[in-house]
């Protein structure tokens, strides 16, 4: 794992887009298309804001959620509303995108769609991951009953998983599907979240599931 500081978060925002957007082009010109996996929550939007414009042939580039909150596609804790609103407009509006949950669908249903669907989008050409202050990255919970599923070799593409910290069940990409990602940049804003990074160094993927993933990735920080 490579860790990046920066002196604030904006100027953070703005060289994690630009970094997306050259690593989409560098694999556009060598594959038909490109897959973009983004995190959702709190921190990505003003990332958003800025890939959003991005000059790139973005009609090659499927977008996908890294993980969705079973929630209704207008809720306000939906991941796919926020990647509607603020990355799928502009210059990045002729993406295709796909959800993985559909309103109406169990959860279980909306994991097996979801996996029928993503499968063929592997690997992911480039990934943008978030972390909580627990540790989680994705949908991956330290205290999900399900995360040992998640985190195993054989999982499927997409799980159905459940946290008693949260507040609805939730689907997620299993572990190694992100591990596979070519490029990965996590977002980490935040002193409680700095210290969780720390934390995360000596711990086991089962309590802190963002070491499942990062091996190979970019971890950009800044304070606030
Ligand atoms: O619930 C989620 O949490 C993580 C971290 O979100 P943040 O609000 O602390 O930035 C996020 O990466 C994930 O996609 C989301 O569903």
């Amino acid at each position: 794992m490579r860790l990046k500081e920066y002196p604030d978060a904006e100027m953070m925002m703005l060289e994690v887009a630009d970094r997306i957007a050259s690593d989409l082009n560098t694999c556009l010109m060598s594959h038909d298309r490109a897959s973009l996996s983004v995190s959702g929550g709190t921190s990505p939007g003003p990332v958003f804001d800025s890939l959003s414009a991005a000059d790139l042939d973005w009609s090659r580039v499927h977008v996908f959620p890294n993980d969705e909150r079973c929630v209704p596609p207008g809720h306000e804790r939906s991941n796919a509303r926020l990647i509607r609103e603020r990355l799928l407009t502009g210059r990045a509006a002729a993406a295709r995108f796909l959800p993985m949950y559909e309103e109406g669908q169990t959860p279980e249903e909306a994991a097996a769609a979801a996996s029928a669907r993503l499968e063929g989008e592997l690997p992911v050409s480039v990934l943008l991951l978030g972390m909580g202050d627990d540790m989680h990255t994705a949908s991956l919970f330290p205290d999900s009953p399900q995360l040992r599923a998640a985190l195993a070799p054989d999982a499927p593409v997409a799980m159905a998983v459940e946290s008693p910290s949260q507040p609805e069940a939730r689907i997620t990409l299993a572990a190694h599907v992100l591990r596979g990602a070519m490029t990965t940049h996590v977002l980490v804003k935040g002193r409680a979240k700095r210290d969780a990074i720390e934390r995360a160094r000596r711990l086991p993927p089962q309590e802190a599931p963002i070491t499942s993933v990062w091996d190979d990735a970019t971890v950009h920080w800044a304070e606030g």
